[in-house]
């Protein structure tokens, strides 16, 4: 999980997905599938991305009353994934309710997915945190404050901007994960994003993990593009 470089596949179908992964040439890779692409093809594609040996992030974003996500979270548990999510708004008790689900929904041998908590979105500016969701306090404070509820819920770790994770790292310690979208190259056009930074930021920010999309997926040329970033977070010179 430390250190992966996790590609969005925000694809509407499978088809996509198979002709953006033949450029990938076999290589194991950590996937995220989305609401886009599950509420599509449902569990099947997961199935068919661990056939081929990825890592997967299944990326719901559950955000409801703790005995639905709890529930929910336990038919998740079923599908095999490596890592899941849960909006952190939902509240300690929402989110414990998602580790217990998972815990008893994982069949016997295998792992339990990773659990994390969604602070704020990387698309939201301190100005509309404020002025929408009427959270007086300054957005560094607010994600703060989530991740402290999520590691008090036993969750695994948050997603949060490469800007916050540095200050998360030095409140809850090296272990709980930070995984950070909101990921662009230099030259890149930010798109809906908010609180963006390139890969090298990440990693001198000590992010678990990076998670990058449309400027991998929507590439003229992805695979090249994946190289370029994998470097840049790696710090390898190329
Ligand atoms: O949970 C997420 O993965 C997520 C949280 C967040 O705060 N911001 C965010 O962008 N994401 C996801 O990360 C991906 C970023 O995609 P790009 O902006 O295309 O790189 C999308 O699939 C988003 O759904």
């Amino acid at each position: 999980m430390n250190n992966s470089l996790i590609i969005a596949l925000d694809f509407a179908s499978k088809d996509e997905v198979h002709s953006f992964l033949k450029g990938f040439n076999g290589e194991s890779l950590f996937l995220k599938v989305g609401m886009e692409l599950f509420y599509k093809e449902g569990p099947s594609i997961i199935h068919e991305l661990k056939e081929q040996n990825h890592q997967i992030f299944l990326d719901l974003k559950l955000h409801d009353i703790p005995n639905t996500v709890g529930s929910a979270m336990k038919n998740i548990a079923g599908l095999g994934v490596d890592l899941v999510n849960v909006h952190a708004a939902g509240g300690i008790d929402m989110m414990a309710r998602a580790v217990e689900g998972l815990e008893a929904g994982t069949p016997s041998g295998m792992k339990r997915a990773k659990c994390i908590g969604v602070t704020q979105l990387t698309s939201t500016s301190e100005a509309s945190m404020q002025k929408e969701q009427l959270i007086k306090v300054p957005l560094q404070e607010s994600v703060l404050h989530y991740a402290t509820i999520t590691k008090e819920a036993g969750l695994d770790g948050v997603v949060c901007s490469t800007l916050e994770a540095g200050a998360i790292r030095d409140r809850l310690g090296e272990s709980f994960l930070t995984v950070t979208p909101g990921i662009r190259l230099k030259t890149d056009e930010v798109q809906d994003q908010v609180r963006v930074a390139t890969p090298k930021i990440a990693r001198e920010n000590g992010a678990s993990a990076i998670v990058v999309g449309r400027s991998i997926t929507r590439a003229e040329n992805p695979y090249e593009s994946y190289r370029l970033f994998k470097s840049e977070w790696e710090g390898i010179t190329i």
